[in-house]
């Protein structure tokens, strides 16, 4: 009985979103964990068809002095009639309680079989999300551990062929992606969990919207490139960036203000910031599985970073991946129960405190979504403060454009990006082969809504996804500097300067002056 007692425990965390079923699993004496977890997944299968049997049936109505837990019910239930081998427990009086309803149970499971149509029990299992069978598993090919010519050579030598992921003779089928290098597409079917290369990190399960961040901040591999992931775990993207700098580091003398790093005067050309401490730790995990290292990862808030801090005011690229809804994210349920080094995609965006309950009114939903998108803000405009930051790429797995064009055009308005000349990259530096862009009536300017890429889930083949990119206006900063300079240097014939000016001159004056008084007090 006490494997059903887990297997009922875990339900119940779950539905009280205190994790992921692997993390929830991970809890449970190993030698229960992989019978455990197929139960749970099977009862998760067939939950809806569970309830209603058992409410129909009246089981906890009229067993409620023995029997007080509806995943209890649920785990008991799903045994007695889908296992083959019945309910596996002696016989104590809950599973006596459960027996008693045998007959009526069957019946009314026979009932919702009529009724909707089935002829077998498998019909009635939801599978997930059906848009997810569309999306090819996408394994990106780690070159700091090998090349993809050398990947597809072991493919072929394990008996995939190049024919395309959705192959119809066989599940053999694979394609090297068009939008992205080194990213491969297998059948959604396909398994790599056992595979020893994923086992050894040379490759990377990541959905191929997820490798657009990377593709489009684009760090060059030369020392003068310093890059941040500012929302890192489990660090998919990371690695990707690391990739993309071919592990390229450069040797800092000191960084005073981050307390991890200030102890080593490591090669560091990437910092990898994660609020989260037990994410933190798969973070580093998987940094290390994948041999990253050119990688410093801290374990703290990217918003009390100091933008003018030595080391990391010379930072020229951010990637900002923040929490978000997540709402782009379509699973099939059997992804769930994959076990490995690396976390499932659902993982990858922050689920708590934003994955929303089960039952959300509308307004529930748009408060939920604002919050989101006010945190979201704050992460760009943060990131615009770091005084040689050239680009920032800002990426959600959301559909919703609350917190993807909504974001965008308030930080486009925001205070820092008029500071900092801020615009968003033209789209020929964004994916320009990719032809879904942003929603124009979310932007309000079809020129900017083309700078941004979203992906639909399902029908582009990947996850819902939306990137965007911000550089500086170069031009706009050099005409700032030009009229700055000029306003330096003139001086008028007459003495007298034009209204603007005057004041900006006087201004500067006093302001220097202040200076020049507070000096000693700040030596
Ligand atoms: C969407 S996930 C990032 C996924 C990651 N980019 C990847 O591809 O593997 C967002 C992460 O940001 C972290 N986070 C949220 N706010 C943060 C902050 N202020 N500073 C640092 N990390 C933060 C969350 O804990 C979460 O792990």
């Amino acid at each position: 009985m006490n494997f059903y007692f887990s297997a009922a425990q875990v339900l119940d965390r779950l539905d009280a979103k205190q994790g992921s079923i692997k993390g929830l699993i991970a809890t449970l004496p190993e030698k229960d964990r992989k019978r455990t977890s197929a139960l749970v997944i099977e009862t998760l299968k067939y939950k809806a068809t569970l309830n209603d049997v058992i409410q129909e049936a009246k089981l906890l109505k009229e067993e409620r002095k023995k029997l007080n837990s509806a995943n209890l019910a649920l785990v008991l239930v799903h045994d007695l009639l889908l296992s083959n081998g019945g309910i596996q427990a002696g016989d104590g009086p809950i599973k006596q309680a459960v027996l008693r309803h045998k007959t009526r149970l069957k019946a009314e499971l026979q009932k919702l079989k009529i009724k909707r149509g089935v002829g077998s029990n498998t019909e009635l299992a939801h599978l997930g999300d059906a848009r997810a069978s569309q999306i090819p598993r996408y394994v990106r090919v780690n070159t700091l551990l090998w090349s993809m010519e050398e990947a597809v050579d072991y493919f072929v030598a394990r008996g995939y062929m190049q024919s395309g992921p959705f192959d119809e003779e066989s599940n053999k089928g694979f394609a090297k992606d068009e939008h992205i290098t080194n990213l491969l597409l297998f059948n959604p079917k396909v398994s790599f969990q056992d595979d020893p290369c994923y086992q050894m990190g040379k490759i990377i399960l990541q959905d191929k919207a997820s490798c657009f961040p990377a593709a489009v901040l684009n760090p060059p591999a030369t020392l003068d490139a310093a890059v941040i992931d500012a929302t890192a775990a489990p660090g998919n993207k990371t690695s990707h960036l690391s990739a993309l700098m071919q592990n390229k580091g450069k040797v800092v003398s000191s960084l005073p203000k981050l307390p991890i790093c200030a102890k080593s005067a490591a090669c560091i050309q990437l910092f990898a910031f994660e609020k989260d401490k037990r994410r933190f730790s798969t973070l580093e995990m998987m940094l290390g599985k994948a041999k990253c290292k050119n990688i410093k990862a801290v374990n703290a808030d990217f918003l009390a970073t100091d933008p003018q801090d030595p080391e990391l005011s010379k930072v020229t690229h951010i990637l900002l991946d923040p929490s978000c809804s997540g709402s782009g994210i379509v699973n099939r349920l059997d992804y769930l129960l994959e076990q490995g080094p690396y976390p499932s995609l659902r993982e990858s965006f922050h689920s708590s405190p934003y994955t929303p309950p089960e039952q959300e009114s509308e307004s529930e939903q748009e408060a939920r979504l604002h919050k989101l998108a006010s945190f979201q803000l704050m992460m760009i405009n943060h990131a615009m403060k770091f005084p040689n930051v050239k680009r920032i790429v800002y990426s959600t797995c959301s559909i919703h454009a609350v917190e993807n064009e909504h974001v965008v055009s308030e930080a486009l308005k925001s205070d820092e990006a008029t500071a900092g000349n801020f615009k968003l990259a033209p789209a020929n530096q964004v994916l320009p082969q990719w032809p879904r862009r942003g929603l124009p009536e979310e932007m309000g300017d079809l020129t900017l809504a083309k700078c941004v890429v979203r992906c639909m889930p399902g029908d582009d083949k990947t996850n819902g996804f939306f990137v965007s990119c911000f550089i500086r206006d170069s031009e706009k900063r050099l005409d700032d500097t030009r009229k700055r300079k000029h306003d330096d240097e003139f001086e008028p014939e007459d003495g007298k300067f034009p209204d603007g000016v005057r004041k900006k001159k006087r201004k500067k004056k006093k302001k220097s002056s202040q200076v020049s008084g507070a000096g000693s007090e700040l030596v």
